[in-house]
């Protein structure tokens, strides 16, 4: 089957039984990851700016390699990879009918990380990433662009193949899609610190099937002792939500929240605290989303809403919010402008449409939006 993406017809495995995921052939695609890959070919465009060096990128993980034959058609020195021959014929196949140069290699991508450099590593696996992340981040260039679909055992619903996996306790709380994405960030950074060097996302996008982060790399022992000093722990109440990230790599829960009093709190980490992007980069990579893209407009208002997210490292569910307050909620926008009226810092976050990310504590922001009276005005959205 033939599907238009970016411009391009890309040949296709047949999704088999209205399967959303293309099998047949054994070639896999997933055409809900359009979205995912439009960010990733405005990333590339916008890479090229910030480091005009970086010209060759590595589909890593090809399948039909839909991936590889965008960047092709970007400039990029493109070469796609898989360990299923049926899938690197294909990749071929729908290089050559795009008129477009590049390399496919019959290969697993861990040995060929080793023998070759490229500036852009693009990694899309089945599920985590980590198999391939020493091989990554140990011989990558410039960029290394990663897809994590495992997001139960990210955030913590599944546990101990979260700790196994990543090498930090997760812990599923009520912002549990970032909690996934700050617990792939600092298993990929403490890998790359294993090579001295510093892996930094400029753009990073959760959603409910997957985590993408782009890690820039610089090689270094001091910078990559500074991208340590980003991790941390996050204390959890369990009870009122109450959170307190605390930077290092010695953790030191406290056994009852300070707020409500309760002994039921959680303490998540090592995670990345830092920013999970980069505000300038990511309008750069908005700019660089064009019309002909399928999800433009999806990816217009996601880059967005990542460009101007507050750096804090959680943010809180509006509507749980209003649970616990028993009051009628108010429109996102408003509850922002409440917040920033009063003086706190406060920003949408991307991880979902009531995701709100402030300075202030849950009492705090009890305080600016209820005020005295304990109400909003019954100005429910
Ligand atoms: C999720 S699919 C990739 C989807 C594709 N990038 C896209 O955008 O449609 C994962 C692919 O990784 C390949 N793969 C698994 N292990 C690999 C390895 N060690 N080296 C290279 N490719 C591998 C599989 O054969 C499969 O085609
Ligand atoms: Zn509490």
């Amino acid at each position: 089957m033939d599907i238009e993406e970016g411009g391009l017809t890309v040949s296709v495995p047949e999704a088999r039984d209205g399967a959303s995921e293309g099998t047949g052939g054994g070639v896999f695609f997933n055409p809900t990851q359009e979205l995912n890959r439009d960010v990733t070919v405005a990333v590339l465009r916008a890479y090229r700016d910030r480091e005009p060096r970086a010209s060759s990128y590595l589909d890593a993980m090809a399948a039909s390699g839909i991936r590889g034959v965008r960047a092709a058609a970007e400039g990029y020195d493109t070469t796609c990879a898989d360990v299923d021959p049926d899938a690197v014929e294909l990749a071929a196949e729908n290089l050559a009918a795009n008129d477009l140069d590049g390399e496919t290699v019959h290969r697993d991508v861990n040995a060929l990380l080793y023998e070759n450099v490229f500036d852009v590593v693009d990694l899309d696996p089945y599920g985590t990433p980590i198999p391939f992340a020493d091989a990554a981040l140990a011989n990558a260039r410039n960029l290394v662009c990663v897809t994590a679909t495992d997001t139960a055992p990210l955030c913590g619903a599944h546990l101990n193949s979260g700790i196994r996996k990543y090498g930090a306790v997760p812990r599923n709380t009520d912002y549990h899609p970032e909690m996934g994405l700050r617990t792939l960030i600092s298993a990929l950074v403490r890998t790359a610190a294993r090579y001295d060097k510093a892996a930094r996302p400029i753009v990073s996008h959760v959603s409910r099937h997957y985590a993408r982060t782009y890690l820039e790399l610089e090689s270094g022992a001091q910078v990559a002792d500074d991208c340590i000093d980003e991790l941390g722990y996050i204390d959890n109440c369990e009870d009122c939500l109450w959170r307190d990230p605390t930077h290092g790599l010695i953790a030191d829960p406290v056994d009852t929240c300070p707020v409500c009093g309760s002994d039921r709190v959680l303490t998540a980490g090592p995670l990345w605290l830092g920013p999970v992007a980069d505000p300038d980069f990511a309008r750069a990579v908005r700019e660089r989303v064009t019309d002909d893209m399928g999800e433009a407009k999806r990816a217009r208002k996601l880059l967005g809403t990542v460009a101007r997210e507050l750096d804090t490292p959680t943010h809180y569910d509006q509507h749980r919010l209003y649970k616990a307050w028993g009051e009628p909620a108010i429109g996102m926008d408003e509850f922002v402008d409440r917040l920033r009226g009063a003086g706190y810092e406060a920003s949408r976050a991307h991880y979902r449409g009531t995701a709100v990310k402030s300075t202030a504590s849950i009492p705090e922001m009890r305080d600016a939006i209820l005020g005295n009276e304990g109400d909003a005005d019954g100005d429910a959205d």
